[in-house]
């Protein structure tokens, strides 16, 4: 249906916060008040049906904001989110009222990863090692009122902004039960019909934009469509859902399965098959919850990359840092977390050459077709450099400042980076930063650089003027950080007490900050350093609750 023209206005988030009662609400009352809008009808006239405009070295080493501006967002409580372009809204519709309070928005975050070695082969069996990093995407959930019957993809940071009407979409097809599935399953892959019943649906986004960014569109359509059909129900709740994040696109950090994340953990809250976090949850039922956000999640890249080893929405969802196995594509993977890892002097340059994941495991797909000896040697290698890593940094005595320990792992790095450029996924660019592994896919994208202790300040600046002349990016970013996590409501307190009440979350302000700082300024989960703002809450795996 429409394509986002003729909206005007998301929904309506921007309320004064005094209502301490309301920011005291567990997540379980929040899945409470979405199941009982369910059964409640509106009364308030809307007075929008007609809106019309779109939102719319030397050894020693080593976002796309988006520009268009929506043109109003009203505070009133049933501002539609899609307008007269779609016949089965009909101004009569869009007059409906209601009574019902709406679910407070909330926000949910999932970081990126570095995978320190073993991609590529992760997807041919092989282990690898990733860490959770700091860059995170943010997804703001806005319920509409009952009388509102649309679904709204608002992924801001790509400029696609579509609206659905949820009675459109191929619910028969994906509530049949010979296809139903339910939320704990184990999907390990995709439905073909499930798919063909999205595509005509995903099809309809952004068909006025380019080829290249048409694709992209489409395929976190489908991705939200497959997940939002199989979660949700005929009677899901008109919702928006807006996403912004601090993670580079397509650069190897992530970013495709930190979205997927997202996704999977606001669906699953909505249909409240997931309670907490909360700091008195034990380690058991958090691990239950973070799987089963991991599992859709892996539904989710499925239909971004088609063949996902796993371990990106592993270390999302779960956070800080694992060693990863999947053997066999019809059974979970081996997770083992890496209780102590290390923290490593890593720079994270990004050669901000684009690439696409899929095409680069494809590669190796056709390599490994093409010369299967030399290169399943090639990727047991690479699956040899992981576990020596992983025994490395078990051993108590390994210390991430001490020169022999990180002489020993930097020459890990340089092992796996050779490989992968056997392989044929580096790049040219990658290869002008020296002790430098190319990290993700590779093509392109990151590389992580581990800096020698005795490295000097001034060496360190010339490097990043040497950086900078050739037009890299650094990262400043910590690894092995919290995985998924809630800000239920969405409001932030910024240091007042409960009783003067927080800012709600402002869409519009959400969906304008500029780049990675105007986001984190607003939402992120450390409002400044390492210091955790109030609010997030975060599942933890076994290991206990941080603060
Ligand atoms: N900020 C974002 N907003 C919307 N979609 C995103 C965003 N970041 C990533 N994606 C999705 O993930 C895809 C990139 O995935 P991929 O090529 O695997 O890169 P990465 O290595 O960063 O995961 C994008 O084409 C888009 O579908
Ligand atoms: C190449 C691979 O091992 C990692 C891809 O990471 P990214 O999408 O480039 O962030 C693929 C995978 O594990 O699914």
């Amino acid at each position: 249906m429409n394509n986002g023209k003729g909206r005007k206005k998301h929904g309506s988030v921007k309320r004064s916060h005094s209502n301490t009662k309301r920011q005291q609400l567990t997540l379980s009352e929040l899945q409470s008040r979405f199941e009982s809008q369910n059964s409640i009808s509106g009364e308030i006239e809307s007075t929008d049906s007609s809106s019309s405009s779109s939102s719319g070295a030397d050894g020693t080493v080593l976002t796309p904001s988006s520009t268009s501006t929506p043109d109003s967002v009203s505070n009133a409580q049933i501002t539609p989110t899609s307008t007269a372009t779609n016949a089965n809204m009909s101004r009569t519709q869009m007059k409906r009222k209601q009574s019902s309070p709406m679910a407070p928005a909330f926000m949910v975050s999932a970081p990126g990863k570095v995978i320190v070695f073993g991609e590529h082969a992760v997807v041919h069996g092989k282990a690898a090692m990733a860490a959770a990093i700091s860059l995170r995407s943010y997804l703001l959930v806005t319920t509409l009122s009952k009388s509102h019957r649309t679904v709204t993809l608002n992924f801001r940071d790509i400029g696609l902004d579509h609206t659905w009407d949820i009675d459109s979409l191929p619910w028969n097809v994906f509530k049949h039960p010979s296809k139903k599935k339910m939320y704990y399953d184990l999907v390990t892959e995709l439905d073909p019909d499930l798919v063909e019943a999205v595509q005509p649906h995903a099809a309809a986004v952004s068909t006025d934009k380019p080829d290249d960014i048409r694709k992209i569109h489409q395929g976190s359509a489908a991705q939200f469509l497959y997940l939002f059909l199989s979660l949700g129900s005929p009677e899901s709740h008109a919702a928006i859902y807006t996403l912004r994040s601090t993670i580079p696109i397509s650069a190897g950090l992530g970013s495709s399965a930190s979205v997927s994340v997202c996704l999977s953990a606001a669906l699953l809250l909505q249909i409240r098959t997931l309670a907490g976090p909360h700091p008195d949850q034990p380690p058991e039922e958090a691990e239950v919850q973070i799987e089963r956000i991991n599992r859709w999640a892996f539904v989710g890249e499925m239909c971004i990359h088609g063949n996902p080893s796993g371990v990106d929405n592993t270390v999302s969802a779960g956070g800080k840092a694992v060693l990863f196995r999947r053997s066999d594509y019809s059974k979970p993977p081996t997770v083992t977390p890496l209780n102590k890892f290390p923290e490593l002097p890593l720079l994270l340059v990004n050669t901000r050459q684009s690439r696409s994941t899929a095409v680069e495991v494809a590669k190796v797909g056709r390599l490994r077709e093409t010369h299967p000896e030399v290169t399943e040697a090639m990727l047991d290698a690479i699956d040899k450099v992981t576990m020596s890593a992983s025994e490395m940094i078990k051993e108590n005595d390994f210390e991430a400042d001490d020169d022999e320990d990180l002489e020993q792992f930097g020459a890990l790095f340089r092992i796996n980076h050779g490989l992968l450029v056997s392989l044929g996924v580096s790049h040219p660019r990658l290869e002008r930063i020296r002790w430098t592994k190319l990290t993700g896919a590779g093509g392109g994208g990151c590389a992580i650089t581990l800096i020698k202790p005795n490295t000097s300040q001034q060496t360190l600046q010339d490097l990043e003027e040497k950086l900078t002349s050739e037009n890299f990016e650094k990262f400043e970013t910590t690894l092995g950080g919290d995985g998924v996590g809630v800000l239920y409501p969405a409001v932030l307190r910024n240091g007042v007490t409960d009783e003067e009440g927080g800012e709600e979350i402002d869409q519009q302000k959400f969906e304008n900050a500029v780049g990675m700082e105007g986001i984190e300024r607003l939402v992120g989960v450390h409002a400044s350093g390492n210091e955790r703002r109030e609010g997030w809450k975060f599942w933890k795996r076994a290991g206990g609750w941080t603060k």
